[in-house]
């Protein structure tokens, strides 16, 4: 079928292979909302991983299904499945990365920090069970608001004294990997070869496209570079619409939650120059919480990269997103405060 084309291996394939080291050590991944949209897809990514040797799948409900089916994959992992919160401790015992995709999703007309009501409170039980059973795995945080599930997390940890700032993620992938699609299709590239820096937050203006860092390089008028920024910035919205009340983003956000989850075992397992956008506690701006580059090493964080040059377009949008960021990081920390 692909005789006499060029066939560039994509993204996941490329993270797969790398990650399959023949003397990479065991590694226990627990998916929390595992029976979910995401969850599921995402657990079926994490059991075709080389690198995850134990894989656990938690839920409140249904992961007896969930975990049976995605156990008869030909694969190497050793797939378990927790239901409900008295078996959360069995699910998280020995991990080494938790990915978190449990919560509600988006409905149209929705914003984000909708969500925040029911998720906070399902973000902090479930970070609370990695505190007191894994709490030198990394965190891997898909539930939204994004923006402020991170600081919940960070400080659920520090009241059981045992945040590291390096081992806590906000998952931003989708958003460059949203970035990098779009580009990619404006300006005639082929999409395997294509990368763009996304910084900020994961939420409307607060998502910010580098595309004047993006490679390989394009020319573009400010009305494309301002079309695809904001198509970008509500690339989220445009599924929760398209889907029409049966939810948001979950393909797509299931294999961005597995090029992160595969790209932290690489840093953990000691492969080299392994860079993700991810949103982690940073001093790179005015605010606790930011996405930039990262390099991911063996203990998590290894070094956090700043935002290098930027156009005006690019600074105005960064100035005007800092409001809504630094209201989201409270709103989060003053969550864990009053609990
Ligand atoms: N970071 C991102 O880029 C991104 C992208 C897409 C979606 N999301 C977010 O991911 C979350 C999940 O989305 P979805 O489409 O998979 O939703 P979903 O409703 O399909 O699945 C959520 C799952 O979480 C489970 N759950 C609820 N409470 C739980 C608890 N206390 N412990 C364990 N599991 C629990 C539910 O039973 C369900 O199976 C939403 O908050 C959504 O907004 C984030
Ligand atoms: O948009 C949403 O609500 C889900 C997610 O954050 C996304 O970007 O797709």
């Amino acid at each position: 079928m692909f005789c006499g084309a060029k066939r560039v291996v994509g993204p996941l394939a490329r993270a797969f292979s790398s990650a399959a080291a023949a003397e990479a050590p065991e590694r226990k991944v627990a998916v929390l909302g595992a029976a979910g949209g995401i969850g599921q897809t995402l657990s079926l990514l994490m059991k075709m991983s080389p690198s995850v040797t134990k894989l656990s799948l938690y839920d409140i409900v249904n992961t007896p299904g969930v975990a049976a089916d995605c156990s008869h994959v030909n694969t190497g992992a050793q797939v378990t499945g927790h239901v409900g919160q008295e078996q959360l401790g069995d699910a998280l015992k020995g991990c080494d990365v938790v990915v978190i995709p449990a919560g509600v999703p988006r409905k149209p007309g929705m914003t984000r920090d909708d969500l925040f009501a029911i998720n906070a409170g399902i973000v902090a039980g479930l970070v609370e069970g990695v505190a007191k059973n894994c709490p030198e795995a990394l965190i891997t945080m898909i539930s939204n608001p994004v923006n402020s599930t991170v600081p919940i997390a960070a400080e659920v940890l520090k009241k059981h004294g045992v945040y590291n700032p390096k081992k806590l993620f906000g998952v931003t992938t989708l958003d460059v990997v949203r970035a990098k699609t779009f580009y990619a299709e404006k300006n005639g590239f082929d999409v395997n070869t294509v990368d763009v820096p996304v910084v900020g937050g994961h939420a409307g203006i607060t998502i910010l496209p580098l595309f004047s860092q993006a490679t390989p390089s394009a020319t573009m008028s400010d009305e494309v570079l301002d079309a695809l920024t904001k198509r970008t910035q509500n690339g989220g919205t445009e599924v929760v619409e398209a889907k029409a009340g049966k939810g948001s983003a979950t393909l797509s956000m299931a294999y961005a939650g597995a090029l992160f989850a595969d790209a932290a075992l690489r840093g953990l397992n000691g492969v080299q120059d392994v860079v993700e956008c991810t949103y982690v506690e940073s001093s790179i701006t005015e605010v606790p919480f930011f996405s930039s580059k990262v390099k991911l090493g063996p203990e998590g964080v290894s070094e956090i990269y700043g935002l290098g040059d930027l156009t005006d377009y690019e600074s105005d949008a960064l100035k005007a997103m800092m409001p809504e960021l630094e209201a989201s990081i409270e709103k989060g920390v003053n969550f864990v405060k009053n609990m």
